[in-house]
């Protein structure tokens, strides 16, 4: 399971923190946070706020520490080893919740920009409560983390006692439809994104037989729901995902919510899964991911730890530690979830499109004729016209001249053959036979892609992160673009250059799958770098259309990347 290069060997290394309590039994916890976090490359610190006698059968005592001894591991943590990102787990009463609600306060004054993911953590897997005698009775009240967190990822139990039953025991969250609005109430209630994670309960079963949750819990409790998972594997765990206000993504993306389901996974050894789940995102985000990538990089490495875990103990044993994950079958499918609409559509393409040779060449991405005609004469195996829309507007760009313009290039494209992609204008592309369209991920939703499948065009798909790139690959593409890898001025993007640690572990994922184009401020200077990713293959733009002689540019880059290591 050990990947080839581990991002901690080509990126620094973050500081994360977990605030949480002590599993004496070393499955969950602050001992399961801080393997999650070495594990994925990190440095993690701790900030103790309950001990607990704890095994993998039965918690014994629970003990919160001092107030001043909680505030004291802040702030000597603070002077020295400021965190990139925070995981709070449990907290053993309201008291220690407003104590660490308000130093959080003071702290994102002065570091706003640090993520902080809430484990609202109330019930260990053995079934036995967490916090203090006083949370027994009455559930925490996380209002005061409102504004100041970025994610709270609650299990089924968890949500229900955060929005519609504060009452311990009942759960009416039965349904996806209860489920999702349960997981978007909370959203608004704190201000923040949602992980609401439905592995303690199997939506199709509860559709199918009426089960209720409670029911599914108390099993849980008793440890019946393991044995269950483990007599069928061909059930689905699903998470929903609903994003608030989420920066450095698609505008598209910055609100939306996901399912993501992946084979529920045959074991009973799930001790400290939520633990390993939050401490994970909290990671992933330390290394400058944006949240939903940090999501499903998470996802994937708890089911590798649910995977390969192994008992522990007479209860559930902890998850294997299985370092970055690297194998897309990790990874959960993600749907886009739909307020209206409960039965989402299956984004699942039925056939791959074309498959391509993984080597594509220089593969430049230009906007006229002229220069189409120049590269292709001089060679060029893979190129894109790419005419923006608002060229259309601006340079009073007719759409039959536009159209007339797309059909030559075809036309130019076979009489050289070529491999010519044309970007955005997907019926025009079918409608004269182009050998292939390349969509955005925005473009994604709005597109007939069976069409495309259908008239036999190859598909390039972009992405710009883990959460793009599973979603260009549930559509079984020809090949995936990453980027932008370097800033650029030819695109204004929503999101931060990708860089090289990044495109590493991209390529690492996807490599055996796909052809793969990196994208985005690549040129002479950084072209070695960039090919020593693994990268097969890049687009460029300027470092073609802004030199004097872009066929002489054409073939120096070809040179320079056929002779890099
Ligand atoms: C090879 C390649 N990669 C990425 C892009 C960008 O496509 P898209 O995200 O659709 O953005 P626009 O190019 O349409 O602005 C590309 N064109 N080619
Ligand atoms: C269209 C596009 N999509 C991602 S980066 C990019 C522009 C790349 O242009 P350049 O090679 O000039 O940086
Ligand atoms: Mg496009």
């Amino acid at each position: 399971m050990t990947p080839a290069k581990h991002i901690s060997q080509v990126a620094p290394k973050p500081i994360v923190w977990t605030i949480a309590g002590s599993d004496s039994g070393g499955g969950a916890g602050i001992q399961a946070d801080l393997a999650t976090i070495k594990d994925l490359g990190g440095h993690g610190c701790s900030v103790i706020t309950t001990l607990t006698a704890q095994s993998s059968v039965a918690v014994d005592l629970v003990e919160p520490v001092s107030d001043a001894m909680l505030l004291t591991q802040l702030s000597t943590l603070l002077a020295d080893l400021p965190p990139q990102a925070i995981k709070i787990g449990l907290l053993a009463n309201q008291q220690q919740l407003h104590l660490v609600a308000d130093w959080l306060a003071g702290f994102k004054t002065q570091f706003p920009l640090v993520p902080v993911i809430l484990d609202p953590v109330m019930v260990a897997s053995c079934g036995d409560e967490l916090g203090d005698k006083s949370t027994a009775s009455r559930p925490l009240d996380f209002t005061p983390f409102k504004g100041l967190i970025s994610l709270i990822t609650p299990n089924v139990q968890e949500l229900a006692r955060l929005t519609v039953a504060k009452d311990i025991q009942a759960s009416p969250l039965h349904t996806k439809a209860a489920f999702a609005a349960a997981a978007m109430q909370l959203s608004v209630q704190l201000a923040c994104s949602v992980l609401a994670k439905g592995g303690d309960i199997d939506f199709a079963a509860q559709a199918s037989t009426g089960i209720n949750t409670t029911d599914i819990l108390s099993d849980h409790k008793s440890g019946i729901t393991s044995h269950r998972i483990a007599t069928d594997n061909q059930r689905l765990a699903e998470d929903l995902l609903i994003c608030h206000q989420v920066t450095g993504c698609s505008p598209l993306d910055a609100n939306g919510g996901f399912w993501l389901s992946s084979a529920r996974i045959n074991t009973r050894h799930n001790h400290g899964s939520g633990c390993t789940l939050s401490s994970a995102i909290a990671s992933v985000l330390a290394f400058g991911f944006v949240l939903q990538d940090a999501v499903v990089v998470a996802k994937a490495y708890v089911n590798q730890g649910l995977t390969y875990a192994e008992g522990i103990g007479k209860g559930p044993g902890p998850l294997a530690r299985t370092a970055w994950p690297h194998s897309l079958t990790a990874f959960p499918h993600v749907t886009a979830y739909s307020q209206n609409s409960l039965s989402e559509s299956s984004d699942l393409q039925c056939c791959a499109f074309k498959r391509l040779d993984p080597d594509l060449g220089i593969y430049p991405v230009v906007d006229n004729l002229l220069l189409l005609e120049q590269l292709l004469a001089a060679g060029v195996r893979t190129v894109q016209l790419r005419i923006k829309s608002n060229a259309l507007k601006s340079n009073a760009l007719a759409s039959d001249e536009l159209e007339a313009q797309i059909q030559t290039a075809i036309a130019l494209g076979k009489h050289y053959d070529a491999q010519l992609f044309i970007n955005d204008h997907w019926q025009l592309a079918i409608k004269h036979g182009a050998f292939g369209v390349h969509l955005g991920q925005e473009d994604l939703a709005v597109t007939d892609l069976n069409a495309i499948h259908a008239a036999g065009l190859a598909l390039g798909i972009s992405s710009h992160g883990y959460f793009e790139l599973l979603r260009a690959h549930q559509h079984a593409p020809s090949y995936i673009a990453l980027g932008h890898i370097f800033p650029t001025t030819t695109k204004q993007m929503p999101s931060a250059p990708q860089g090289l640690c990044k495109l590493t572990h991209y390529v690492e994922l996807l490599k055996a799958h796909y052809p793969l184009v990196a994208i985005g401020g690549i040129g002479p200077s950084n072209l070695a770098q960039v090919k020593a990713t693994g990268v097969r293959n890049i687009a460029v733009v300027r470092a073609i259309t802004e030199t004097i002689d872009p066929v002489m540019a054409l073939a120096e880059l070809t040179r320079a990347w056929e002779s890099s290591l």
